[in-house]
């Protein structure tokens, strides 16, 4: 069978320019005023310690030329009388430099270690912080996970950006030195160098840029491989990927993609290592044109071996220093453009506007929402999921959402709690448009339940706390809550009761049922004094008598406040004062139970189904 030919991944992302890499060494001020915020004393002391320790290797070189010098002498007047104290004080000051300077080492390593650990998590710190002000819908968009993906990389990547950026200028400084030396000996040495290491430069940065343009092109790949090892094996995932027997297929997808990563990253690192070789025998090259200068004048007798040794130990280290530095550019550039990723995620701003002078939530509501002809399409469709929506929800109002799957009763319902902004027409709450209102404040006031709630690997209590996480010490209102939704006598049958860890993902953790999930969550609802109260299917899960007594409780606790039940039980949906009916988006019916009946009209329709069923 004939292979397909297939696109490396990197092929699709654009290379970045030199100039485009000079240009990305502007992040790099900002990366340190992020470095310093993160501890600026551990800043401070590492740059005195790489200053000092630039110094140490001419240091070193230049004494290991003066003890050569000083033993050839000595050599040449082998007289038992003659002083030795000043070759010992010289072997003496190596000795204490060499010692320094592995100290040197020590230090550094350790300071750029606890730094770069602080540093990430202070990144992290700072990522979380950011998507805890972004808007629901950014986070359904695979682009802004891409982007947020890219962030978290940088928080452990960037640790090493940071050691790598200081050891640029370290060895910056350490050449300066060598060079010194070097050009006072002979300029062209230096420039014998340099054509030594350009073809290596020009080696090490090209195939930087394909590395970093592959990274990148695998971005989306690397988050459905992540994926993919969740779902394979996860405590979540188990139950379904056996019952479907499905963990063959995702293996072989896991197997699919690790493979195309492994065949590109190999073909780049095996051109890599080829090329590099080559560029490391030109080096090589170089380096001994210049020994033999040396050696011939040494030879020749313009230069002292102590001269030559040091001149030698010079070129040496010059060579592999500028090696280093000029890769190391290539690397650092890289790792700057990839710090644009990081600031670009932090550039993400809400989309949701806060008002600049925002109005407090109005404690008790007046007169209402009122939908004017709200419409709302989700960012990646072209489908409205609600338009032309006109309607009050009165205040004290128990209001129910009724439709089929898809119709957009979730949607209205999360344009209510602000978690997007309507695209067409507006709401208005006593009056005023929502926009206005704190939205913080809003959010507190708008008790909601999805149906998609989460189960949280938490205890009992936080479980219940998360509804309003300020009050999670406070046990009376957790127990208070947890009886109006039934879910306190499931708590006495734990055995650590409402200290008892739920879900199976850490030890000693219980797993409920369905139904007692759905009661623990409904608890969260009334955690906080909410205005308005919204349950999305919050009784789906439970058994008849259980979703009876929930709503005779639901119905006492929320006297005089406004409610929003979306269900697809009859049952329920009939306890509302009134119910809305959408179909695709629209509102189509709205009235009490009895009078859509009347109407017999879809409302009437779907209800003499599911009263079908029951017959
Ligand atoms: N995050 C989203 N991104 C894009 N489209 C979405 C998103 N959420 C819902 N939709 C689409 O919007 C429409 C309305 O969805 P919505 O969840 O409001 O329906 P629903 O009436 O609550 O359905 P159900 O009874 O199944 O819960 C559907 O066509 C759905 O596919």
């Amino acid at each position: 069978m004939a292979r397909e030919k297939r696109p490396l991944l990197y092929n699709r992302v654009p290379q970045p320019t030199l100039k485009e890499k000079f240009a990305a060494l502007r992040n790099l001020p900002r990366f340190f005023a992020l470095v310093w915020q993160t501890n600026c004393w551990y800043t401070i002391i590492n740059a005195v310690l790489r200053i000092a320790k630039s110094a140490v290797p001419v240091a070193i070189l230049y004494i290991g030329k003066l003890i050569i010098d000083q033993v050839v002498l000595l050599a040449k007047t082998p007289d038992s009388n003659t002083d030795h104290t000043y070759l010992w004080q010289l072997v003496a000051a190596e000795f204490v430099l060499a010692i320094v300077s592995d100290a040197l080492s020590r230090a550094i390593s350790l300071v750029d270690g606890l730094l770069g650990d602080l540093f990430s998590n202070h990144t992290s710190v700072k990522i979380m912080e950011h998507a805890a002000t972004l808007d629901l819908d950014q986070f359904e968009d695979s682009a802004f996970y891409d982007k947020l993906e890219r962030a978290r990389q940088q928080t452990v990547g960037r640790t090493v950006l940071l050691s790598q950026v200081l050891t640029q200028v370290q060895d910056l400084i350490t050449m300066l030195f060598l060079a010194v030396g070097l050009m006072a000996f002979n300029p062209w040495l230096i420039l014998l160098l340099l054509i030594a290491i350009v073809p290596a430069f020009l080696g090490e940065s090209y195939f930087n840029d394909q590395s970093y343009a592959l990274t990148r092109g695998q971005t989306p790949q690397r988050r459905e491989l992540d994926y993919m090892r969740y779902l394979g094996a996860s405590d979540e995932t188990a139950k379904e990927v056996k019952l479907f027997d499905l963990s063959g297929f995702l293996i072989k997808r896991f197997k699919a993609l690790s493979q195309q990563f492994y065949a590109d990253n190999k073909s780049l690192s095996t051109r890599r290592a080829a090329w590099g070789s080559l560029f490391a025998i030109l080096g090589s090259m170089g380096y001994y044109a210049a020994y033999i200068i040396m050696i011939l004048k040494t030879v020749e007798g313009s230069l002292s071996i102590g001269d030559l040794t040091f001149l030698a130990g010079s070129f040496r280290q010059l060579r592999s220093l500028l090696e280093g530095i000029l890769s190391r550019f290539s690397t650092v550039s890289q790792g700057a453009i990839y710090l644009r990723d990081f600031f670009d995620f932090f550039e993400i701003k809400p989309k949701i506007k806060v008002s600049k002078t925002p109005l407090p939530f109005p404690n008790p509501i007046q007169k209402g929402f009122v939908f004017e002809n709200v419409g709302f399409r989700y960012a990646n469709s072209e489908q409205w999921a609600n338009r032309y929506l006109s309607f009050t929800l009165h205040a004290g109002e128990k209001l129910a959402l009724v439709g089929e799957n898809g119709a957009g009763k979730t949607t209205l319902v999360k344009l209510l709690a602000r978690l997007y902004d309507p695209e067409e027409g507006r709401i208005l709450l006593d009056d005023i448009d929502l926009k206005e209102y704190d939205i913080l404040q809003l959010r507190k006031h708008i008790g909601v339940i999805f149906q998609d709630y989460l189960r949280y690997q938490m205890s009992f209590a936080q479980n219940i706390a998360v509804g309003n996480i300020d009050e999670q010490n406070n046990r009376p209102l957790i127990i208070k809550a947890a009886e109006k939704s039934l879910a306190n006598l499931l708590a006495m049958k734990l055995p650590n009761q409402y200290d008892q860890a739920l879900g199976r993902r850490f030890n000693d953790g219980i797993e409920l049922s369905g139904g007692e999930w759905q009661k623990v969550a409904l608890a969260r609802a009334y955690m906080k004094e909410a205005e308005v109260l919204i349950l999305d299917e919050p009784t789906s899960a439970l058994d008849a008598r259980a979703e009876y007594e929930v709503f005779q409780r639901f119905a006492e606790l929320t006297k005089g406040k406004s409610a929003v039940l979306i269900s697809h039980r009859f049952s329920t949906v009939r306890m509302a004062d009134r119910i809305l009916v959408l179909e695709k988006g629209q509102l189509i019916e709205l009235g009490s139970h009895e009078q859509l009946l009347q109407q017999n009209g879809r409302y009437a329709e779907l209800f003499q189904l599911q009263a079908k069923g029951y017959r």
